[in-house]
């Protein structure tokens, strides 16, 4: 089971604020180090990573002299602002040293529901990648209000699996993994060696937080792994005080809990592209443009006879050969009226007909799926 991780090429990796802060007495620079070194070794065998890091609360909480928590919105957002800048600079400062760049990354819940700004926040995240630039994620705590909000980095780091489809999601905490029930109350408790993520039964197992300065606990870790196996990536929840549980995870070692996906990530971008969306409208192509997409290929505007429907950039359309008949369907990257204007036109003139170019293909093979 755990060569799934061995065999994974984009990695997730998420720490938590208990890790981030050491136990709240501020930023752990050891800790960051370390993961910026294992990081920078998994990035030297080609992989790509990207880090969901919480800590800025805590971090900022420290820097202001603040012992307690606050409850107000207010005051928890000028904490995160404070915070969020001393960790960015630990990150970027660690990271240097290995000669990578960081680049931060502020997300919230509506960012990750629009599909306009999900294609983007996409788009720009893979570009990191391929730039060999290393994401910092964390919520932005400063404009999130109760209903945009994550409330806790577990469920970011599953959408941001989700978002750039990761093979591996690693959840790494101060505890060696999911136990039957919470090792802080119950001595008896023993660690699950790993499972199925979709078994509900494991939900039962976990509680909430441990500690004053993090917000989950396992249940969002559990959760946080159905959500990511929704787009076949295994999640490893491991504890972030063991020596290099980064790479030993990565190179498939049994280390804390693996609760792996049941489908592979095409696998399961089928599955969410043919049942759960709604087609939006229909691109007809001519003969070119369907036999390059049934040997995979992205659909470019010059392949584009006829643009049916009126739809927004991120919506799924089909795409049908000039019988009807749905050769593929997918994310499409412009709306319906900028497809008019560049139908049948070369992707080079894209920008002088709308006034910009986002993307040369009107559909990214890696969003599409074919029927
Ligand atoms: N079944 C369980 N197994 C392990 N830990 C559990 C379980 N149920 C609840 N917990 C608690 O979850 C805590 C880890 O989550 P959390 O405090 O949110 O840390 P993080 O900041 O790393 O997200 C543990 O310290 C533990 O007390
Ligand atoms: N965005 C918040 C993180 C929220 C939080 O505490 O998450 P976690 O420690 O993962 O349970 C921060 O940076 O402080």
């Amino acid at each position: 089971m755990r060569t799934k991780l061995r065999n994974a090429r984009r990695l997730v990796v998420k720490v938590g604020s208990a890790l981030v802060t050491n136990n709240g007495a501020g930023l752990d620079k050891d800790a960051l180090d370390a993961w910026a070194r294992q990081i920078a070794a998994l990035r030297a065998e080609g992989r790509e990573v990207a880090l969901v890091s919480s800590g800025a609360i805590a971090a900022g909480m420290q820097r202001l002299g603040w012992t307690k928590r606050p409850t107000e919105m207010s005051k928890l957002q000028a904490a995160a602002a404070v915070g969020q800048m001393g960790l960015v600079e630990a990150y970027e400062k660690a990271f240097s040293r290995h000669g990578l760049h960081t680049a931060q990354i502020l997300l919230t819940h509506e960012d990750l529901a629009d599909r306009s700004r999900y294609l983007n926040a996409r788009s720009t995240l893979t570009t990191l990648l391929a730039l060999g630039v290393v994401p910092i994620i964390n919520e932005n705590d400063t404009v999130v209000t109760d209903e945009i909000k994550f409330g806790d980095n577990d469920t970011l780091g599953a959408l941001v699996a989700n978002l750039i489809e990761a093979e591996a999601l690693i959840i790494l905490t101060d505890q060696q993994g999911l136990y039957t029930a919470d090792p802080r109350k119950d001595p008896a408790a023993t660690l699950i060696g790993e499972g199925r993520a979709e078994d509900r039964q494991y939900e039962a197992m976990a509680g909430g937080s441990g500690s004053a300065i993090s917000k989950g606990g396992m249940i969002t870790k559990i959760r946080a792994a159905q959500r990511a196996a929704r787009s076949g990536a295994h999640t490893c929840i491991a504890s972030g005080r063991e020596p290099d549980p980064i790479l030993r995870l990565a190179a498939g070692e049994a280390l804390g809990t693996l609760l792996y996906a049941s489908s592979t990530p095409l696998q399961a971008r089928k599955q969410w592209l043919a049942d759960h969306l709604q087609l939006a409208g229909d691109l007809v192509i001519d003969d070119g443009a369907v036999a390059a997409l049934k040997s995979g290929k992205s659909l470019l505007p010059v392949g584009v006879v006829e643009v049916r429907g009126d739809f927004e950039r991120g919506a799924v359309v089909a795409c049908r050969s000039l019988a009807g008949d749905e050769v593929a369907r997918g994310l499409v990257n412009y709306s319906a009226s900028e497809c008019r204007r560049i139908a049948r036109k070369p992707t080079a003139e894209i920008a002088n007909l709308i006034g910009y170019l986002d993307e040369p293909e009107l559909v990214h093979r890696d969003n599409m799926v074919a029927c």
